[in-house]
């Protein structure tokens, strides 16, 4: 019998089940031979592979915060937001960008110049107000935010008004900045709790080359 490529030997079967090809022998049946163990796969990768790519739902949605950030334009800072709700679903993402509506290729995106209106910072909308009101969700309450900076003090009022209970931040860069003591002054009157992201891994790799689209039943 030919599976995928795979011939049955003699006096061995291929057995295919859901978790892929494998090859009924002592071997086999111990989990020793390695390759069993990567035929037991289903996409054929190693195992152990698998392992080390498998998500934990904090590194998930600080992912999907950090894939957000990637449609931002800001050409210096790209900030993403992810809120999830009490059962771990995700009910709003958003990025810093210009309001609907109002063209970024007209708008500036400088940081600096002695006439406020032609900064960024009096037009664009922050990632964490674009991820609330971006919710999919009747209401954030009780929800988590991640995000990939700590929120501004106009942020945190929003944060607090949306009835959002953790904030989850990667960076704090602007920790010494006014507006940053005041989100934390009215985070914690609010009962908001923040706390850092301290990632596990340096980088996750999105491969659309990947997926091994020859899977086995
Ligand atoms: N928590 C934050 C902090 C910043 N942003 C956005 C807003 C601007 O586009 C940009 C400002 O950062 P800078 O270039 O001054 O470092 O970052 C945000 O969306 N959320
Ligand atoms: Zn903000």
């Amino acid at each position: 019998m030919s599976t995928d490529g795979f011939e049955a030997s003699d006096e061995k079967t291929l057995n295919v089940t859901l978790n892929g090809l494998y090859i009924e022998d002592e071997e086999a049946k111990a989990g020793n031979s390695n390759q069993a163990k990567i035929i037991r796969s289903c996409n054929y990768r190693d195992l152990e592979k698998k392992r080390e790519d498998y998500l934990e739902w904090p590194e998930y949605f600080m992912a999907v915060a950090f894939l957000s950030a990637m449609r931002s334009k800001d050409p210096c800072t790209q900030v993403g937001a992810c809120i999830i709700d009490t059962n771990n679903r995700i009910v709003g993402v958003g990025y810093n960008g210009m309001p609907i509506g109002c063209s970024d290729e007209i708008l500036p995106w400088g940081k600096t110049s002695s006439k406020p209106l032609e900064t960024k910072y009096m037009y664009v909308c922050h990632a964490e107000m674009n991820a609330i009101m971006n919710k999919n969700s009747a209401d954030l309450k009780g929800c988590t935010l991640y995000v990939a900076l700590f929120p501004c003090n106009e942020c945190a009022k929003l944060i607090i008004q949306a009835g959002i209970k953790l904030v989850v931040y990667m960076s704090d860069k602007h920790k010494n900045k006014p507006s940053t003591e005041a989100s934390k002054l009215m985070f914690n009157m609010a009962g908001v709790k923040y706390q850092q992201f301290v990632p596990k891994k340096s980088k996750i790799v999105i491969d659309f080359e990947e997926i091994d689209w020859n899977m086995s039943v």
